[in-house]
């Protein structure tokens, strides 16, 4: 994939996109020389790296091609919590700080609630159905509704039979053939959230499972702050395939396809089940039968729950799994803590029946876990982007209508002044309740009106996943030629991130943990 750098530093197709470039320069200039006048009593800009001499560029030069969070944590330690760069016109926030998050995206959310419009994503990839990336608006606030009417706080507890079952499953496997951790946690994963989405059993390599993590994958490798230059002149989408240097189209058409597979495969699947009369329990089948809930039209509602389940499903699985594996990755790097956390789960749910929702409260230390967890390593490290609505000054900083605001969550959660020792794995940070650190989950899941709706179930998911886990097993690292392996903490690229495919060992504790597991496999009913 090309970046935005690698289109102006390596790339020679560039030139061959002149004519199209002519055209979106004279607009270009246009919107820059309006950006420049419109310093209202003649406020500052918030500070940053310094541009390029040359006109138009900008800080593309400075734009990092991957782990773009750990650049931008790095400008905030050399500029301040609030920095500004632009690139061709385009004006962008990047706040490393929690206070200043907060105080814009929480406290202003009236003003910081809208999306960057994304044509490469949006229009040329087709993930328009997408709420997450939608405007603010009338038409997004009736896709928000939906999934706030299905996942608050007390209609997410509501799924936890379908993720201990699944959960009691994946410690089966953990049993039989542990080093494929992570395709087996990748199962799970997959499981629950089709079955609470959708209602639908996934089998062996499952082809909806498929779509969902193809597509999804396209989606957020192209969705990185200033990944393609059409991002920045949307003119370009116009652009034909066959085009010398339009190489972003095939990738683009690619990923429409998944897209529209994603939209319609399993939806179709399920609107039969659904009036055959052999609909499961699910979010689907719920909005089925209140479709009021999403409009009073009734084509505009299944419109409606056709993209809440894609949505759904194209983002809850990944970011699951991704928080699980840091958690097992952070065993590596800090293995006082599962020996805490056993003795914990010992002397407070005993060894002869797994933790469950109802131990939640008695088990600090396992909350704790899951909190750090969701700190040390984000899921999302750039949050999604934000759009200023409105012209803003904030701290004698002027904010344009149009700015893209990015919340640094990884460079917030790794803010020293905050959270002492940053990268080290400490749950005990967590254990103090009068302590005034902020919560993880105020941080990884986003911000204002467009935090993410799934939260709830995801903590819940995590926490399961931490607390049986470690009931059953020991997570050590695996023995390679040269002694143990840590593995180092070498995460993907791109809008979601997890830990690179590592080696580790996940062994049963004792011969009591292997029957029960065993136990609680057998004592499980044959189906939903
Ligand atoms: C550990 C797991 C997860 C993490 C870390 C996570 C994180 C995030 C973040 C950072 C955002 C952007 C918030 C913002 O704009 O400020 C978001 C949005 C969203 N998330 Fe999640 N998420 C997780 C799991 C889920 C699950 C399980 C679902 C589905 C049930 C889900 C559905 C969504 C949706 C629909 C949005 C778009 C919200 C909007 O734009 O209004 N997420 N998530």
């Amino acid at each position: 994939m090309l970046s935005l750098y690698d289109i102006f530093t390596q790339s020679p197709s560039i030139f061959l996109l002149e004519g199209c470039l002519i055209l979106a320069a004279v607009s270009l200039c246009i919107r820059i020389l309006f950006n420049r006048s419109k310093s209202p009593l003649n406020l500052p800009f918030p500070p940053g790296p310094r541009p390029s001499a040359i006109p138009f560029i900008g800080n593309i030069a400075d734009m990092p091609s991957s782990q773009e969070w750990k650049t931008f944590y790095e400008w905030g330690l050399a500029h301040g919590p609030l920095i500004m760069v632009e690139i061709m016109g385009q004006k962008m926030c990047i706040i490393n700080s929690y206070r200043v998050a907060n105080e814009l995206l929480n406290d202003r959310s009236l003003i910081y609630s809208d999306r960057p419009a994304m044509p490469m994503v949006n229009d040329l990839m087709d993930w328009k159905f997408n709420m997450g990336l939608q405007p603010y608006g009338p038409d997004y606030k009736k896709h928000r509704r939906v999934f706030q009417h299905g996942f608050n706080r007390r209609e997410s507890t509501g799924y936890q039979p379908v993720q201990m079952r699944e959960n009691t499953l994946l410690l089966q496997k953990l049993l039989t053939d542990p080093d494929k951790y992570d395709s087996h946690l990748r199962t799970t994963t997959g499981a629950v959230i089709m079955m609470i989405g959708l209602g639908y059993q996934i089998t062996e390599n499952d082809e909806f499972v498929r779509i969902a993590e193809a597509a999804q994958l396209a989606m957020v490798s192209a969705a990185r702050p200033g990944a393609y230059l059409v991002d920045l002149l949307p003119i370009l989408k116009y652009i034909p395939e066959w085009f010398p240097g339009a190489s972003f189209q095939k990738v683009a058409r690619q990923g429409r396809e998944l897209s529209q597979e994603l939209q319609n495969k399993p939806f179709t699947w399920a609107v039969k089940q659904f009036n055959e009369g052999n609909a499961l329990p699910s979010f689907f089948k719920d909005l089925m039968e209140n479709k009021e809930v999403a409009s009073d039209d009734p084509a505009e509602a299944e419109h409606i729950i056709q993209c809440a389940t894609a949505v759904m499903y194209a983002t809850g699985a990944d970011t699951i799994l991704a928080s699980t594996l840091t958690f097992i990755l952070a065993m590596l790097h800090a293995p006082h803590v599962q020996k805490i956390a056993q003795e914990e789960l010992d002397r407070v749910v005993g060894t002869d029946r797994l933790p469950n929702y109802t131990d939640q409260e008695a088990l600090p230390y396992i909350n704790a876990i899951v909190k750090e967890s969701l700190r040390w390593e984000l899921v999302i490290p750039l949050g999604v982007p934000h759009r200023a609505m409105e012209d803003d000054v904030y701290n004698g900083y002027f904010i344009p209508a149009g700015t893209i605001m990015i919340a640094n969550q990884w460079g917030i959660s790794h803010d020293e002044q905050v959270f002492s020792d940053p990268f080290a794995f400490r749950p005990e940070r967590f254990l103090n309740k009068e302590s005034p650190l902020p919560d993880p989950s105020t941080i990884a899941f986003g911000w204002g009106r467009r935090i993410c709706p799934g939260r709830f179930l995801a903590e819940n998911s995590l926490w399961l996943h931490v607390a049986t886990i470690l009931a059953c097993f020991n997570i050590s690292p695996a023995i390679g030629n040269d002694g143990k392996i840590v593995p180092p903490r070498n995460y993907t690229s791109g809008m979601a991130s997890r830990p690179l495919p590592f080696p580790c060992s996940i062994t049963p504790r004792n011969e009591a943990a292997v029957e029960l597991v065993k136990h609680s496999v057998a004592s499980l009913p044959e189906s939903y």
